[in-house]
């Protein structure tokens, strides 16, 4: 049995940034001092912005306050099925949000994008993408899972995150680490998806949720005992007090499982 996942709400996106930074920091120098990488998985819809913002403000230069882009090692929680500069990709969101603003001073990621030229045989792009994740991790640490030392997700209306939505058959699967989806409920149809499992593996999991249309999921997946039955919930309930929510106060309004300020 592990702890409960701490859910943080903050008055403003500005301060949310604030303290998504300070604990995407915190796992980074961590991750660094441990075995001189940071491996984060990031997926798509409003997080990428919301990232953009806690990652691109000034440093104090502090250690505590400094970005080692250098070291990063940036994979997708899920991805689209549609061209790189299509505008529903997620790797376009991420690189036109993100990585295209890094200043220069502060290094470049590598990148492991979902590769989309298989566009005709989402089977085939979701065995690629495994295939990355088994050369990144396999091969290095011998793993049978793939553990990222963080995992940033969004939580969609319905309870879903990445590209595992309530009630789907993909929820059940123990052993692929890459999935993919040909009926997606919000569109597009076709998408590729890490795994429950591989999605509940980080060392810390962060979700970042803003906006007063996701109060009735959040006191589902909180305060009822069928929401810890949704995605989220499952990976609340997986990953414990791994996980993190980082949350605007509209978010957050009628749950009643208690809200903080600080993750540190
Ligand atoms: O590519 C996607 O569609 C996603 O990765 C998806 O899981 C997203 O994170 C949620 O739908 C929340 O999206 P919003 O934050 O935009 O509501």
């Amino acid at each position: 049995m592990g702890g409960p996942p701490s859910l943080y709400a903050y008055d403003s996106i500005s301060d949310l940034a604030r303290n998504l930074r300070a604990f995407v920091i915190d796992a980074q120098n961590q991750s660094i001092d441990r075995h001189d990488v940071f491996r984060v998985a990031v997926s798509g819809g409003s997080l990428p912005a919301t990232l953009a913002k806690a990652l691109l403000q000034e440093s104090t230069g502090a250690r505590d306050d400094t970005l080692q882009f250098s070291k990063w090692e940036i994979f997708f929680a899920d991805e689209r099925c549609v061209p790189f500069d299509h505008e529903e990709s997620n790797y376009r969101l991420v690189k036109e949000e993100l990585l295209d603003k890094i200043p220069e001073q502060e290094g470049k990621p590598r990148v492991f994008p979902i590769d989309t030229k298989y566009l005709d045989d989402v089977a085939e792009m979701a065995d690629q993408y495994e295939q990355t994740l088994v050369q990144q991790f396999a091969s290095r640490d011998s793993v049978r899972i793939p553990m990222f030392d963080l995992i940033l997700l969004g939580c969609g209306p319905d309870g879903h995150t990445c590209s595992l939505f309530p009630g789907s058959p993909l929820l059940r699967e123990t052993d692929a680490w890459v999935l993919y989806i040909e009926d997606s409920p919000k569109p597009p149809p076709k998408r590729i998806t890490l795994s429950l499992p591989v999605a509940c593996h980080g060392i810390k999991i962060g979700f970042v949720v803003t906006g007063g249309g996701k109060k009735e999921i959040l006191r589902q997946i909180f305060d009822t005992e069928e929401g810890h039955q949704l995605p989220c919930g499952l990976v609340n309930s997986l990953a414990h007090e791994r996980v993190a929510w980082f949350c605007d106060t509209a978010a957050v309004e009628g749950v009643q499982f208690p809200s903080r300020k600080s993750p540190l």
